[in-house]
C-alpha cells in the first residue's frame, strides 16, 4: 500500500498558496548541491524530561555525549555548531547558536541554523552514543546520489520504515517547507517534509544498535552497563 501523503489537502492540511509555492520551488530546485559539506549541527536543546538529567552531559567511555557527537561530526564538516535553546558551556570550541524560536523542539533549531546557513546542514542529535564515521559517511555519499527534487537524505529502518530524521542532511531548500509546517502548528519533523522530497538510506535490524539513543533512565542503564 503507497503511504499516505503528509502534506497538502490529502492529509487534512491546508494548502495554502504559499505552501504550493514553496513546494514547486523545492521540487524545482536546480542546484543539486553536490561537494562537501561544511556545516555540522548538534542538537543539544532538549529538555532531557524523559530521562530526567541533562542528557548533553551523560558521560559515555570518558566523554560526554555532547563532546562525542561534536567531535566526531567535526571529522566530517569543516565546522560544527551546537543547537540550543540558550547559550550553554558546551566544555569544547563549538559555536552555539541558540534558537529563535522556542518550544517547538529540534525543528526550531534546524530552522534557526538554515535561516543562518543557507547552505545543506548535517544535523545530527547529541544523545546517540554508538553513533559512527561509517554512518555520517554513507549519508553524505548519498545526498550525491540523490534525486535533485528531495531537500532531506536521512536514514530509514528496513523493517518498520521509521525516519531517524535527526541523523539526516537538510538542504537550504527544506527551510521554507519547515517554516510553513509549522506555521500551520506542525512540529514533528517526520510531518513536516513529505516523502515524496526525503532521500531515504536504508539501514537493517542489525545496524539499529548504531542509532539507540539515550531518552529514559533505562537506556542509561543500558549504556553504562548496569
Ligand atoms: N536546539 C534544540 N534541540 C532540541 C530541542 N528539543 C530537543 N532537541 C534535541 O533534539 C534531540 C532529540 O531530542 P528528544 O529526545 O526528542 O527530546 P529531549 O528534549 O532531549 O528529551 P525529552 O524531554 O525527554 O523529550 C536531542 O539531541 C535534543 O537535545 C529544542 O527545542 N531545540
Amino acid at each position: 500500500m503507497a503511504a499516505a501523503p503528509r502534506i497538502g489537502p490529502e492529509c487534512g492540511r491546508t494548502e495554502t498558496p504559499a505552501n504550493q509555492k514553496y513546494r514547486a520551488r523545492c521540487l524545482s530546485a536546480a542546484d543539486r548541491g553536490t561537494g562537501k559539506i561544511m556545516i555540522g549541527l548538534v542538537l543539544a536543546g532538549g529538555k532531557s524530561s524523559r530521562l530526567g538529567q541533562d542528557k548533553t552531559r551523560v558521560v559515555h567511555e570518558g566523554q560526554t555525549l555532547l563532546t562525542r557527537t561534536a567531535t566526531l561530526l567535526q571529522r566530517h564538516v569543516d565546522k560544527v555548531y551546537v543547537s540550543c535553546r540558550q547559550t550553554i558551556d558546551v566544555g569544547g570550541p563549538w559555536p552555539v547558536i541558540t534558537d529563535e524560536t522556542e518550544r517547538i523542539g529540534p525543528a526550531g533549531g534546524i530552522i534557526t541554523a538554515l535561516r543562518k546557513f543557507r547552505e545543506p546542514i548535517f544535523v545530527l542529535a547529541c544523545d546517540l552514543p554508538f553513533m559512527e564515521d561509517g554512518i555520517i559517511e554513507r549519508l553524505m555519499a548519498a545526498r550525491e546520489e540523490r534525486p535533485r527534487h528531495c531537500v532531506l537524505t536521512t536514514w530509514q529502518l528496513k523493517d518498520t520504515g521509521f525516519i531517524e530524521n535527526l541523523v539526516a542532511i537538510y538542504e537550504p531548500q527544506a527551510l521554507p517547507l519547515l517554516e510553513e509546517g509549522v506555521s500551520q502548528g506542525l512540529f514533528k519533523l517526520s510531518r513536516l517534509i513529505p516523502a515524496e522530497l526525503r532521500h531515504t538510506v536504508i539501514y537493517t535490524e542489525d545496524e539499529r544498535r548504531i542509532f539507540f539513543n539515550v531518552n529514559y533512565p533505562t537506556d542509561l542503564e543500558q549504556l553504562q552497563g548496569r
